[in-house]
């Protein structure tokens, strides 16, 4: 028997649901064959893929070690936990859920520290001060030090925090914090600001492949059918479907129904009787019916898409990419 494929998935916290709900959308279902406390899982219609059920962090250290072929999890965790992460891992898509900002924060009573530039004074000043340096409460690590090392802040020390770092500085643990946030509403909570330039990433849940999994012709294969109806499902949700009939559409009107609209005539030019399909972008539909009609089309339909299967697989394309290098 050939090993298995082994896509990993949140099996809980944040990003689970949204996962869940992403590769349904894709058109892969999910199932836990075995009730809703199994840690295995298939896919309907893919004989040879695991769904390995993990939380968002285990799902990155696994990816690091080539334990899993793909995965969902946090951009953040793979940063953190991974050196080099753009060696061992690709992401291959940001998913659009699990946003969050990994920032640093300090007092919102320090009011002449606005930016890291100015926490750099502090540090020093703070150092002078009281003999001892500032202290930074964080779980991200690796990220609070080469974010500090590129502002060439070094009078620092990190307090390794497990969870509410945001109260290390009223408890007297910490004087500031690294913390990831989305609302901002707990570091409110917690009288801290972020500083002007202290937004050290932009995290969302993203698609990742490992490089160090067992990439064996049949993976590739399984890979490339998994992320066909990704792909396939990421085009249509950008698009909708426009389908009109009218005489005198031409070359020149399409051309400028691209530049103005955005359009894409995936099916060529008008057919013999005149029926033009045309896929838009949502936010210029309307523009796009409007332009039509003036030019002499009665009726416009819109539709949404469900999937549009293209030859090419950008995503697939990346990862292949990926693996050659
Ligand atoms: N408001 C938020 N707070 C914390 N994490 C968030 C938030 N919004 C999105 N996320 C993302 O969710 C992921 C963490 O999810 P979660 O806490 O469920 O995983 P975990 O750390 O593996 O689990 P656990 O904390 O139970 O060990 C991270 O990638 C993080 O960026
Ligand atoms: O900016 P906000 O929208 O307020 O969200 C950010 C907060 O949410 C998370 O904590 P959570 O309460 O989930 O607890 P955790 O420590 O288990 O992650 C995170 O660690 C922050 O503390
Ligand atoms: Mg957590």
């Amino acid at each position: 028997m050939t090993a298995p494929f082994v896509l990993a998935v949140p099996s809980k916290g944040r990003l689970q649901e949204n996962a869940e709900a992403f590769f349904t959308s894709a058109g892969l279902s999910l199932a836990k064959p075995r009730g809703a406390r199994d840690y295995r899982g298939t896919i309907a219609g893919l004989d040879n893929v695991e769904i390995a059920y993990l939380s968002a962090s285990e799902i990155a250290s696994q990816l690091a070690r080539g334990m899993v072929h793909l995965g969902v999890t946090g951009e953040d965790l793979l940063r953190e936990s991974i050196p080099d992460a753009d060696k061992r891992v690709l992401l291959i898509d940001g998913l659009g859920f699990g946003n969050a900002n990994v920032v640093a924060a300090v007092p919102q009573a320090w009011i002449d520290v606005r930016t890291m530039a100015d926490l750099d004074d502090v540090t020093t000043g703070f150092r002078a001060q009281h003999n001892r340096r500032m202290r930074v409460a964080t779980k991200y690590i690796n990220l609070t030090r080469s974010f500090f090392a590129a502002h060439g802040v070094v009078d620092y020390r990190i307090v390794e925090s497990a969870g509410a770092t945001e109260g290390a500085p009223a408890v007297g643990t910490a004087e500031m914090i690294v913390d990831i946030t989305t609302t901002g509403a707990t570091l409110a909570a917690n009288g801290l600001k972020v500083l002007d330039d202290g937004v050290i990433l932009r995290s969302q849940a993203n698609l990742v492949a490992s490089r160090d999994a067992d990439w064996s012709p049949a993976a590739r294969e399984t890979a490339r059918v998994i992320l066909d109806h990704i792909a396939a499902r990421a085009r249509a949700s950008k698009y909708r479907e426009v389908r009109t009939r009218f005489a005198g559409c031409n070359e020149a009107l399409l051309n400028e129904a691209h530049n103005r609209f955005g359009v894409v005539a995936p099916f060529g030019g008008p057919t013999s009787s005149g029926m033009l399909t045309l896929h838009c972008p949502p936010v210029h539909l309307y523009a796009l019916g409007s332009f039509l009609r003036e030019h002499g089309a009665d009726t416009v339909s819109i539709a949404s898409l469900d999937y549009v299967l293209d030859r090419e697989n950008p995503l697939f394309a990346k990862l292949e990419a990926f693996l050659r290098q």
